[in-house]
């Protein structure tokens, strides 16, 4: 029995899956947390990432591993290979005013989506080196290469330290406002506007290849997850992390010059049209450490108000927003009344918001043309019954709850057994177990949302 392992080093945790080659079955697994912020220094994800792997009894019976990681976060190195400095995370919205200026030197935003798939918002790599140059100049200069968190955990998992070695796939890179997902080519024009100067990058292999003999391609977290859901065309994955995500596998490149949906390349060799907000299960979790419960009562409590909360609204936007573009938002509560102010109705309007927030981003896909003829809620925030509950409602069909496991991990695991197995398609495994969940849709949750989501205040 081979065995392959994968790695989703994401915002909040490391995770590692141990998983037979062939079917798919899972052997073991381990995890670790990162640190909390939004500039981290890669050393902690390295740290984690032995951690992960030690818990997971360690990985010298693995034919192969692929990294799968948070994305966009920029990984600056100098000549030797050391970090130039933290790195900045795809939730550190300190680049907005950078994304706004290069946004204006290109011509405006459908220049950036025909260029390289996506409007720029703080999140993307190219506006952290606008930053990084404007801000840090000395940084700037010594920086020799720059690369994402999945493509610097593969090179040192591969004990490299020369440059060259970097590799980067399709799917990561094309989160980084330098890649086109149309030519699929770097753009170093776009490098240099942001950097003031084009540095080295990773080499983009492809989805199957192995780079040093045993390591995979590896990924961005959500293209992984695509990966391991098994995602088929006409699916719509939800992702209830740290970020919240909606995307669906393409067999095109997508530009949205609006600037909701992103045109991200997957891992398959196709596209992954994806819309990202900044604000998901933390959503849960702020309102819980409010209420002084835990999760599992947060829950509790949201199923035990009514549909709408008799209309309180929770807008969801506690970091700022990426989707919509309102970096320095604040959230807001609306309809507070004598009535409405019990925790019940609090825990119902935070779930309620996160879901209207999801069902937005759905409606985005949907706009550009994706069916939606499946809907998969996965992430830590889907292992809440109340999510899982009335997210049929909100989103307005029925929706599919996988089992919970690792998807990220898992997807990296599938794709390191592509790797060692050679053949033209990632291997089918098992079908997931899932459960599929329906609800009486509530449309005038999502009116209610819609009416009060714009009435917000900066920070
Ligand atoms: N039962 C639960 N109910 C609600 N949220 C949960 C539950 N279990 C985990 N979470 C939340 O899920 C998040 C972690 O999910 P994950 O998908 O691993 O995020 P990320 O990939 O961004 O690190 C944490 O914020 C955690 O609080
Ligand atoms: O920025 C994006 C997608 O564009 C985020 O989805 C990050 O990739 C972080 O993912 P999680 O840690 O929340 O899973």
């Amino acid at each position: 029995m081979a065995l392959v392992a994968g790695v989703d080093s994401s915002t909040q945790s490391c995770k590692v899956v141990v998983r037979d080659a062939d079917t798919g079955a899972l052997v073991r697994q381990g995890r670790a947390t990162h640190p909390t912020g939004t500039e981290v220094h890669p050393s902690a994800w390295w740290d984690a990432l032995q951690t992960a792997i030690a818990d997971a009894g360690g990985l010298d019976d693995v034919a192969a591993v692929s990294v799968a990681a948070q994305q966009h976060g920029m990984v600056t190195l100098d000549e030797a290979g050391e970090v130039v400095r933290p790195a900045l995370l795809w939730n550190d919205t300190r680049s907005a005013g950078a994304a706004a200026e290069l946004t204006t030197e290109l011509g405006g935003p459908d220049k950036w989506a025909d260029a390289v798939g996506s409007v720029l918002v703080a999140s993307l790599t190219v506006t952290k080196l606008r930053w990084l140059a404007t801000n840090e100049p000395e940084s700037a200069a010594r920086t020799a290469a720059v690369c994402l968190p999945h493509d610097w955990l593969t090179w040192k998992l591969s004990g490299s330290t020369s440059l060259d070695a970097l590799t980067t796939d399709r799917s990561d890179v094309s989160g980084t406002g330098y890649w086109s997902p149309s030519t699929e080519d770097y753009r170093p024009d776009l490098l240099e506007l942001a950097l003031g100067k084009v540095v080295a990058l990773p080499r983009v292999v492809g989805p199957a290849d192995l780079v040093g003999g045993r390591f995979g391609a590896g990924a961005g977290d959500n293209a992984a997850a695509a990966l391991g859901v098994q995602a088929q065309p006409g699916d719509v994955v939800v992702s209830i992390g740290t970020s919240g995500t909606a995307f669906a596998r393409w067999p095109n490149p997508v530009t949205d010059g609006t600037g909701t949906v992103n045109g991200f390349a997957d891992a398959e060799g196709g596209h992954l049209p994806l819309v990202a907000t900044l604000n998901a299960s933390r959503i849960l979790t702020a309102t819980a450490s409010v209420l002084g419960v835990d999760l599992a009562d947060l829950s509790d409590l949201a199923l035990s108000a009514p549909a709408g909360a008799d209309g309180l609204v929770f807008v969801p936007y506690l970091e700022g927003e990426r989707t919509p573009n309102k970096p320095d938002s604040t959230g807001a509560l609306h309809g507070m009344r004598l009535d409405t102010m019990t925790p019940g109705h609090l825990a119902r309007a935070a779930v309620e918001g996160l879901l209207c927030s999801l069902a937005d981003a759905i409606d985005a896909l949907r706009a550009l043309g994706m069916p939606v003829e499946r809907v998969l809620l996965i992430g830590g925030g889907a292992r809440m019954p109340a999510v899982r509950q009335l997210a049929p409602a909100v989103f307005g069909c029925p929706v599919l709850v996988p089992s919970p496991s690792e998807y990220v991990a898992d997807g990296a695991a599938r794709q390191a057994a592509w790797a060692v197995g050679g053949a033209d398609t990632p291997p089918l495994w098992s079908d997931l177990a899932s459960t599929s969940v329906e609800a009486e849709p509530t449309p005038w949750v999502r009116e209610r949302y819609a009416a009060a989501r714009d009435l917000t205040v900066n920070r």
